[in-house]
């Protein structure tokens, strides 16, 4: 087993990494202090749930804990208001109190959705994050938790760290091939705003990633935990540092949006966005193989990297401008200025960021 520190004082906590360790889920409640004496609520869906939840609802309730459960449908569009109120009810019905903590059982959809309830329930309480899927390596750590507006993606949240963060690797083994994929987009992010040498070794591994080798798969989320804790720890609240995690993010969640929440996956409309930063930066005077490296380790991944060519380039332009980094007038997007460093560009021209969508529809 692995473990990764985020260091944020008296909101530390740690990230375990392994294989099995869903087995042993109680023992990890009882060691961080979550209480027997009020009942838990698991949020998972539809997909994770026939998997795991009754496994992990029976090591808890062997460990004395009273456990109710909500499975939402599969899918970005259960991270909404209109769920967030489902779980609320469930959670009222099942007599959660101040000392109860909600469990994400799933990957980024669970955990930013259940994240919120804990975050909004009672005006919060304890929350703990048990990642299913590879994406949320990325997801489970550093306390965004938010559900979408149809206008937006991640527009109505909070900050609130989970206690800890159990990653159970053998989980990852039901994944589709589509799901792993989309996550090892975050995965490349972390190398490609943090560490060249880890970017070239998911390139060259990306065949034993793809195909979920444990020793390739164990060492890629330990170093991308590693990324996302160190810049989190620094960074709580997104006021510096932190905004280079968003790499790809700015034409990424446009694209999310536009599509309804429902053609693209997380990773894979990060994955167009990386891409799109990646011209931009070559536009700001990055050499030419940043953009290139960035191209060849998102593909080696099997990730997309052209806008749908269906997609209405106003529309993108549009929905961009209501993502977080577009403020005082002005767009904000993190540019690489090599493998392994980015920088963060205000003002960056709109007219220019509309030339790189159109480029990568043609791409298509
Ligand atoms: N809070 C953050 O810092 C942060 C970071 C990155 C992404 N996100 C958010 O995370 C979300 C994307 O997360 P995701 O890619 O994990 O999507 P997801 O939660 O929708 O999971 C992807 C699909 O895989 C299924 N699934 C999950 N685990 C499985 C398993 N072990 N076996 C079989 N199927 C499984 C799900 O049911 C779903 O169909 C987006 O909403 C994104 O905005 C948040
Ligand atoms: O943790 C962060 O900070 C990130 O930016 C990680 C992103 O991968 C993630 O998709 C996040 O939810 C985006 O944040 P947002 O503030 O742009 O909604
Ligand atoms: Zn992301």
């Amino acid at each position: 087993m692995r473990s990764v520190h985020v260091d944020l004082g008296d909101r530390s906590y740690p990230i375990y990494i392994g294989e099995g360790l869903l087995q042993e889920a109680s023992s990890y409640f009882i060691k961080h202090g979550v209480s027997t004496k009020s009942p838990l609520m698991i949020v998972t869906d539809s997909k994770v749930a026939p998997h795991y939840l009754e496994a992990l609802s029976a090591n808890l309730a062997q460990g004395g804990f009273t456990v109710a459960a909500a499975a939402v449908p599969s899918g970005e569009s259960s991270k909404s208001l209109a769920m967030l109120e489902e779980l609320v009810t469930k959670a009222l019905e099942a007599g959660l109190d101040r000392k109860s903590a909600i469990v994400a059982l799933g990957g980024g959809v669970v955990g930013d959705l259940a994240g919120f309830a804990a975050a909004s329930y009672m005006r919060g309480i304890k929350f703990i994050q048990i990642p299913t899927t590879i994406l949320a390596h990325d997801s489970s750590v550093g306390g965004k938790v938010a559900v979408n507006h149809p206008l937006a993606k991640n527009i109505i949240g909070a900050f609130h760290q989970p206690e800890f963060v159990l990653y159970d690797l053998s989980t990852l083994k039901t994944l589709p091939p589509r799901e792993v994929s989309s996550g090892l987009a975050e995965v490349v992010k972390h190398g490609l705003i943090w560490d060249a040498e880890f970017t070239a070794w998911c390139e060259e591994n990306a065949n034993r990633l793809l195909e979920l080798d444990a020793d390739a798969l164990g060492y890629a989320l330990f170093k991308g935990c590693g990324v996302k804790a160190n810049v989190v720890s620094q960074d709580e609240r997104e006021s510096g540092l932190r905004a280079i995690l968003n790499l790809g993010h700015t034409i990424g969640h446009a694209l999310e949006a536009v599509a309804g929440y429902n053609e693209l996956q997380h990773g894979e409309a990060i994955s167009i966005g990386m891409i799109g930063s990646a011209k931009l930066g070559v536009r700001y005077g990055a050499p030419v193989e940043v953009y290139e490296t960035t191209k060849r380790a998102l593909q080696s991944c099997g990730l997309p990297v052209a806008v749908p060519a269906h997609m209405d380039t106003d529309a993108i332009m549009a929905a961009l401008m209501h993502d977080k980094k577009f403020s005082e007038g002005t767009a904000v997007f993190v540019v690489p200025t090599s493998i392994g460093s980015v920088e963060i560009k205000p003002d960056v021209p709109l007219a220019w960021v509309r030339e790189i969508v159109e480029e990568l529809k043609r791409e298509a």
